[in-house]
């Protein structure tokens, strides 16, 4: 497998295969809430989108990064997401960096998005579909973020089959200036567990893909094979 690790203004074309890496804290967000039951995330191009696919359906759940802002109902933040009951329900997402990093990808034939909370479900996604070049977007600070860049290549050692020693990668992610700034409360509506909860190596056992629905860009929760699966196929 060729891997290769793009900042979002550096895609020129639309990738094969892309793993849109955004640890803290879009995609820990997204693996949040599917398992507090929402059934699918549409990711929004803009505050305004947002709040007319909210405004068009009410039941809907609308979050945005940053303060909680009318017209959303919630945050950005897994702290605050793990207590919310989101059974059944459809959520929009808007945020500075994950969520326009998975719409520049939009073409590609295979979009998974990505934190730690599902690194080896996303590692073994990539194995199972044998795809042979892989894209992987360094969403945060213009593809300087070294949370997404650190969690990005653990995934890329993993998928490849090469053991990858969990540890040294997460250690460059508690040291990044997100978890800095999370930390210290600079990133508003933030909770105190989020840097932690973004820190959890395969909190979940599924992947997750966003594709093209009726020209929304919609992310599902993918069940993957176990181990024991892979080895027979
Ligand atoms: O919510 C976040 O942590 C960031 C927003 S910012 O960098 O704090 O402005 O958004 P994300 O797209 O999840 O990196
Ligand atoms: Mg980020």
């Amino acid at each position: 497998m060729e891997t290769r690790f793009l900042a979002i203004a550096e895609l020129v074309e639309a990738p094969s295969a892309a793993v849109v890496v955004d640890v803290m804290r879009a995609f820990t967000v997204a693996a949040w809430a599917f398992a507090q039951g929402a059934e699918k995330i549409v990711l929004a191009k803009s505050l305004d989108e947002a709040l007319a696919l909210k405004a068009r359906h009410p039941d809907w759940v609308a979050l945005k990064d940053g303060p909680l802002a009318t017209g959303f109902d919630t945050v950005n933040s897994p702290g605050v997401l793990r207590s919310v009951d989101l059974g059944g329900r459809t959520v929009v997402q808007k945020t500075t960096a994950g969520t326009v990093g998975a719409l520049a990808v939009k073409e590609a034939s295979l979009v998974l998005c990505a934190g730690f909370v599902v690194a080896e479900a996303t590692a073994r996604l990539l194995r199972t579909r044998g795809c042979g070049s892989v894209t992987f977007v360094v969403t945060g600070d213009d593809g300087r973020a070294d949370e997404d860049l650190a969690c990005a290549q653990y995934i890329a050692q993993r998928a490849t089959g090469a053991g990858a020693d969990a540890a040294e990668f997460l250690r460059r992610a508690a040291e990044s200036r997100a978890a800095a700034e999370l930390t210290e409360g600079v990133r508003q509506g933030a909770h105190p567990d989020d840097v932690a909860l973004c820190l959890e190596l395969d909190r979940f056992p599924f992947a997750m893909v966003a594709a093209l629905e009726d020209s929304l860009m919609v992310l599902r929760p993918c069940a993957v094979p176990s181990l024991t699966d892979e080895a027979s196929i």
